[in-house]
């Protein structure tokens, strides 16, 4: 049908998935509160969260090792809710990947086949086409201990692939691995999921491999998900304190909101660029890179202080700064022309473009 109708298999997307309304409590403890999120076919989306904010049980819900309380979850429009794991055909993939020592790298990843009693031929040109899309043809005869951890790591990507599920499911799968050899993983798995295509959903809890990996993140905290966006739209435009803290560092302004003019907390006026709709108590968020020093002159608007501390961090300089009242905030200016910066010590003021910040209500 498919095929005179001029299509492929490759045409057709699969791996969508929906969440609905998920809960899952242990004993008297949440684990995971209302999660809904709606995953396209071929899309990379990370749950990202502190330890304990739910991000593996959710996981562990689509996956089937674990049961909703309530709530449903949909592949390709098909519920799977309460299907046992193997009927599912997810590819799972864990931090401690565990493959058998004693089988070589072709073994290893014939393995689900061989349990599931495909014919010998099938098995093999199976195997040899995903060690293709991983780049690992050349090592198909080696053992565990013959590969380092990163090639380990692709063989467990491989034996999950294998019987071409339509969603890959990976929980911290670079957390046992050294930070060189993660970023160059995290690397070669999104150069893998453009190439197959597939949907792919990573659990992580490192924000810089959730910003550089996913199509969009979802923000977990205490079981809930807090925001789900691209990765620019989380860390420009965070919805809410949490999130804006976790993901980056940033600096926090408790503000006031008065008949549109925006005050600091010394009464300061904080350019007029920032619109509020009614007056309130707000906190003004301003990354680091945004937030400009300039030394004091005249009454420039901003927020006036001090400098207290500079370090040298390479590329850039970490620039603490105070104000008489107390507020400390941080400044990161890159190391990229030979300009003097000021010296602690210094009167500055502090100011940054008002596009550049996030008003979060409390
Ligand atoms: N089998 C279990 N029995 C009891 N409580 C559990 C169980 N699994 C998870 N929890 C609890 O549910 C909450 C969410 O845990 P979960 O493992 O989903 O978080 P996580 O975000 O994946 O954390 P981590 O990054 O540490 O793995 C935690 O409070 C945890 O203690």
């Amino acid at each position: 049908m498919l095929m005179k109708a001029g299509l492929t298999s490759a045409d057709v997307k699969t791996g969508g998935i929906v969440l609905n309304n998920l809960h899952k409590r242990y004993g008297r403890a949440t684990a995971v509160d209302s999660v809904s999120l709606t995953i396209s076919p071929g899309e990379f989306v990370s749950l990202l969260g502190p330890s304990g904010s739910g991000k593996t049980t959710t996981l562990m819900m689509i996956a089937g090792f674990e049961l909703p309380d309530s709530g449903q979850i949909l592949l390709d429009d098909k519920d799977i809710t309460r299907l046992p794991p193997h009927r599912r055909e997810l590819g799972v993939i864990f931090q401690n990947y565990a493959l058998f020592p004693h089988m070589t790298v072709a073994e290893n990843v014939a393995y689900p086949l061989r349990m599931r009693r495909m014919p010998k031929a099938e098995i093999e040109t199976r195997v040899h086409r995903v060690l293709d899309q991983v780049h690992l043809t050349a090592l198909a005869s080696r053992y565990p201990h013959q590969m380092s951890g990163g090639q380990q790591q692709r063989v467990a990507i491989a034996r999950a692939m294998v019987f071409e599920p339509p969603v890959l499911l990976l929980d911290e799968p670079l957390g046992a691995l050294d930070r060189k050899l993660r970023q160059h993983l995290r690397n070669e798995i999104k150069t893998l999921h453009k190439e197959v295509g597939k949907t792919m959903i990573y659990v992580t809890h490192d924000q810089d491999e959730a910003l550089a990996m996913s199509d969009r993140i979802a923000v977990m905290h205490e079981g809930r998900i807090r925001q789900v966006s691209a990765p620019q739209d989380i860390y420009r435009r965070p919805a809410d304190l949490f999130v804006a803290s976790f993901v980056g560092e940033v600096n926090l302004i408790p503000v006031k909101l008065r008949s549109g003019v925006l005050q600091g907390p010394g009464g300061e006026d904080l350019a007029a660029a920032h619109r509020p709709e009614a007056d309130m108590d707000a906190t003004l968020c301003v990354r680091p890179e945004h937030l400009r020093l300039d030394k004091a002159v005249g009454n420039a608007r901003g927020v006036q202080g001090r400098i207290v501390d500079m370090t040298f961090i390479g590329d850039a300089t970490i620039v603490e700064f105070r104000t008489e009242y107390g507020l400390q905030l941080t400044s990161k200016v890159l190391n990229v022309s030979a300009e003097a910066l000021p010296g602690i010590g210094d009167a500055c003021v502090a100011s940054w473009v008002a596009n550049d910040a996030s008003v979060l209500k409390e």
